[in-house]
Order: C-alpha cells, then sequence, then structure tokens
C-alpha cells in the first residue's frame, strides 16, 4: 500500500513511512493511493467478533507488510486492554432507530484514545526497530493532548510537546495534559486558539532545518494513521445493527473533519452508510461550507464543546482532494487562497461533498438543552459534543434508517457546562479521583514560531 499527499509533490511513501512522517513535505496530508474495499461477505463476518478482531480486519489492507500480522495483532491488543467496557465502543439505544456510539470508555475518557493508543504501539514497535528517537509536536483543543500524552508518557524513544490554547480548554483537559510527572511531557500553554496552535505545528513541520534537526513526528490527525483506528467503529458499529444487509447513517459532532472523514473512508470501503452527518457548534464553518460552498474563516468564538472551537478544519483538505478527483495540483490552489482569507468550492466538488455529507450546527442554548432533555428522558449524560450530535442528529434523521450518532466524549470532562444544563454532577471515574489535587507542571507560550522551536531544542538537549 502506496500513500500519497493531498497536494501531490510530495515522495509516495508505505504506511510506517507516512506514519512516522507526519505532515507531506509539500504541506499536504497522506492518504493511501488506493482506498481497500470489503466485499458483503467479508462485512458480513465481522458479526460477532471481538472490537480488536475487527480491527485488525479492517486496518490490515492499509498496513501491508510493515507489520507481521503476528505484531499487528500483538500491537492492537495491547492498545485497547485499557478501555473500560468489553465492547469497547458499545451502541446505546436512544429512541426509535437512534443509537449513541459511547467512544469515551478508554483511558482520557474521549474517542481520541482509539486512535492514540494504537499509534503509542505503532510508534514503540517502530522505533524499536530503527533504534531512533523522535519528537512529537501535536496541537490541541483538549482531548488529542491529554490522549497522546497518556499514550506516549514515559517512553524513552519519544519527547511529547503539545501546544493547547490557554484558557480555553476544561480544567479535566488541561490537567490530564499538565499532571503528569514523566519528564518526556512538556504541556505548553499557548496564547491564541486551536487554529493558531494547530498553525504552528503545521509551520514546524515546513520549517525543514528544524523538522529534520528534532526528528519531528505527528500525532494529530494529519497523520493518517489517526483516522485509520477510527474507521474500525463505524464497521463494528453498522454490523451490529445488522450492516451490510440493512443501511445506517451516522451524525458526527465534527472540528478537525478527522473523525467523520473515517466515516468516509468507511463508506469508500464498502460499509453501506445512507448518510454522513456533519454536526458542529457556534463555530460552524464546515455547516456554511456545505451549504454554500464558501469556506472562509471569520474568527473562533470560545463555545461551551471547546474541542470542536476550531475554524480551519485539517481535514477538510483530505475530503477536497476527492471531491476535486484526487487533484493534487487543485487542492494546492485551494490551501494557498485559504492562507491569504478563504476559498470557494467548484460546483462540481460541491455536488461530490454533499452526495455523502449533510450537515447541520447547534447554538449554545440548544446543546444546553439537549444534555438537559436528553437526561430526563433517558438518563444518559451527555458532553457538550456529544449533544452537538444528538441535536443536529434528531433535526437531520431519516426516521426509516437507523442513526448511529458518535458520543466522542465523557461528561465529567466537562462538568461545569453538563451540571449548568442538567443539575447532574457528572463524576471522574475513581482511577481520576484525585486529577484536582496532583500539581501541575506547564510552560507558558506566545504564539510565536522562533519561541516555540527554542524551547522544544532546549528541552531535548538536556
Ligand atoms: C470531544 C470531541 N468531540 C468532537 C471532536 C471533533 O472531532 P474532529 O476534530 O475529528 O472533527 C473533538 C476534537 O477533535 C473532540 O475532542
Ligand atoms: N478536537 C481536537 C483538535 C485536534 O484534532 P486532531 O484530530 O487533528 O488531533 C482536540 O481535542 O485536540
Amino acid at each position: 500500500m502506496k500513500y500519497i499527499s493531498t497536494r501531490g509533490k510530495a515522495p509516495v511513501l508505505n504506511f510506517e513511512q507516512a506514519m512516522m512522517t507526519g505532515l507531506a513535505r509539500d504541506g499536504g496530508l497522506y492518504l493511501p493511493e488506493t482506498i481497500p474495499t470489503l466485499s458483503p461477505d467479508d462485512i458480513a463476518a465481522l458479526a460477532g467478533l471481538s472490537y480488536e478482531e475487527t480491527a485488525f480486519r479492517i486496518m490490515k489492507p492499509f498496513i501491508g507488510d510493515c507489520f507481521t500480522d503476528d505484531e499487528f495483532r500483538d500491537i492492537i491488543a495491547k492498545a485497547y486492554a485499557g478501555f473500560g467496557h468489553a465492547a469497547r465502543a458499545p451502541l446505546v439505544q436512544l429512541d426509535s432507530n437512534h443509537f449513541l456510539l459511547e467512544l469515551f470508555h478508554g483511558p482520557t475518557l474521549a474517542f481520541k484514545d482509539f486512535a492514540m493508543q494504537l499509534i503509542g504501539q505503532l510508534f514503540q514497535a517502530s522505533l524499536k526497530r530503527s533504534g531512533g528517537h523522535v519528537t512529537i509536536a501535536g496541537a490541541t483543543s483538549g482531548d488529542t493532548g491529554s490522549a497522546a500524552i497518556e499514550a506516549f508518557k514515559g517512553l524513552e524513544a519519544v519527547d511529547v510537546f503539545i501546544l493547547f490554547p490557554h484558557g480555553r480548554v476544561s480544567e479535566v483537559q488541561r490537567r490530564q495534559m499538565t499532571t503528569p510527572a514523566e519528564s518526556n511531557v512538556h504541556a505548553l500553554a499557548m496564547d491564541g486558539h486551536f487554529d493558531d496552535c494547530q498553525a504552528r505545528v503545521k509551520d514546524m513541520f515546513n520549517d525543514f532545518d528544524f523538522r529534520d534537526g528534532v526528528h519531528l513526528a505527528g500525532v494529530n490527525s494529519i497523520n493518517f494513521a489517526r483516522v485509520l483506528a477510527q474507521v474500525v467503529y463505524y464497521f463494528s458499529s453498522a454490523v451490529s445493527l445488522g450492516a451490510p444487509q440493512r443501511k445506517v447513517s451516522f451524525t458526527v459532532p465534527t472540528g478537525n473533519f478527522g473523525d467523520i472523514f473515517a466515516g468516509y473512508i468507511a463508506k469508500r470501503m464498502g460499509l453501506p452508510i445512507d448518510r454522513l452527518v456533519v454536526a458542529t457548534n457556534q463555530n460552524d464553518i464546515l455547516h456554511r461550507c456545505l451549504s454554500s460552498g464558501d469556506y472562509r474563516p471569520d474568527g473562533v468564538v470560545p463555545s461551551i464543546s471547546p474541542s470542536m472551537d476550531i475554524q480551519v478544519s485539517s481535514n477538510f483538505e483530505r475530503a477536497l482532494f476527492y471531491a476535486y478527483d484526487q487533484d493534487g495540483a487543485a487542492v494546492a490552489q485551494l490551501m494557498e487562497e485559504l492562507s491569504a482569507g478563504g476559498f470557494t468550492v467548484s460546483q462540481g466538488a460541491l455536488q461530490a461533498l454533499r452526495e455523502v455529507f449533510d450537515s447541520g450546527h447547534c447554538s449554545e442554548a440548544e446543546t444546553s438543552a439537549t444534555i438537559r432533555t436528553l437526561f430526563d428522558t433517558t438518563g444518559e449524560l451527555l458532553c457538550p459534543h456529544s449533544a452537538v450530535g444528538v441535536k443536529v442528529a434528531n433535526e437531520l434523521r431519516d426516521a426509516d434508517v437507523p442513526m448511529i450518532t458518535l458520543a466522542t466524549a465523557h461528561p465529567a470532562k466537562f462538568p461545569a457546562a453538563v451540571e449548568a444544563a442538567s443539575g447532574q454532577h457528572p463524576d471522574l471515574p475513581t482511577r481520576m479521583a484525585d486529577l484536582y489535587d496532583r500539581s501541575e507542571r506547564v510552560s507558558r507560550i506566545a504564539n510565536d514560531l522562533g519561541a516555540i522551536e527554542d524551547l522544544i531544542k532546549d528541552r531535548i538537549a538536556k
């Protein structure tokens, strides 16, 4: 399996190389040259399998011969051993034909653990073979950072630097990043919002002297391995509701477009997905773009679903690549226009996107009302991101097609917003009960590429 860049001008790599490379050297994002497909019989055969075996069968064609079957099975087993639910990603029924896919039973209580625990194991296996050391630089609006730190803390072959927007993540998210004592963990509270953090991480990758000097690696969804791991739960949940004989739809609370793009890959692999619904909070650039064709960031407004406070949605570039018939030059042109303020999607490409994706948005008041109503009617306590998904799903779903809404984080990561909405205080699991008592270690940093690079060089030299 070969991996190519969305901008068409970077070296073609295998899975392991693409995983360890992060951002392509032309600024684009790696994707498999062709998307493997599963027959209806292959999909039917997933029924009743463990999550781990499903993961092996879905991901193996993308990995090629980079890892032996035994190695890869062992990696998957280790990745999911620490999850707090036997099903890993259990489905809960909310209403007639509406289901919630609970993706928050991993170690840091958000869907990011599904991919991050896996790539933590993949990186370790790869670095053990090469004997190298990498410097991970990641940007987070709260959940990627804590999942990355949990997956990589204490590893000798890795230093992990996480940029998060100062004052714009929940206290639980911040503490998950700032309380680990391992010396290879570096939490950096940056001035600005998530888009600034993500831009600085991409700047570091585009600074080749720095990138090559520190052996930079990426664990944001710029890394295709992150997206790949998330494809698995689309299959496991759809099959448990009757796929491939029965079509299903998904609603995905969306910010950086990685999770819903994993659903797009699942659809292209042959999973009979009817609609993929993009659910945004008040930072609704994706909804506006899918409605009008215009993609023009106009500033992030902080919300009670802070992990989705994003206006420059990294993986939308991957969706555009397919919508523009894999024309790297066209994508590169759009991204150049984005740097200058924004772009308009061509009519043909917009039509291609709309053939797959629907979209909706959810105001702050609607998010709170959804948390309250769902708790009152079903006893299910949602995090604000999942509530955005449920609200949009209820609005757009077709009563005859099962709708699966992704519950992307545990309510206890956002206790203030959840309690204000529902009157219920969501408790952290007992293993985290002392999170508020642990001491924090964090560096404040300006939104300044030079200052960030200097800090990283200085820390890894020690
Ligand atoms: C809890 C939560 N929900 C939803 C999202 C949006 O996911 P994506 O960025 O993959 O669209 C995020 C952040 O990525 C998140 O942390
Ligand atoms: N919401 C994310 C933002 C980063 O997204 P990623 O999928 O590209 O890592 C977060 O919680 O950090």
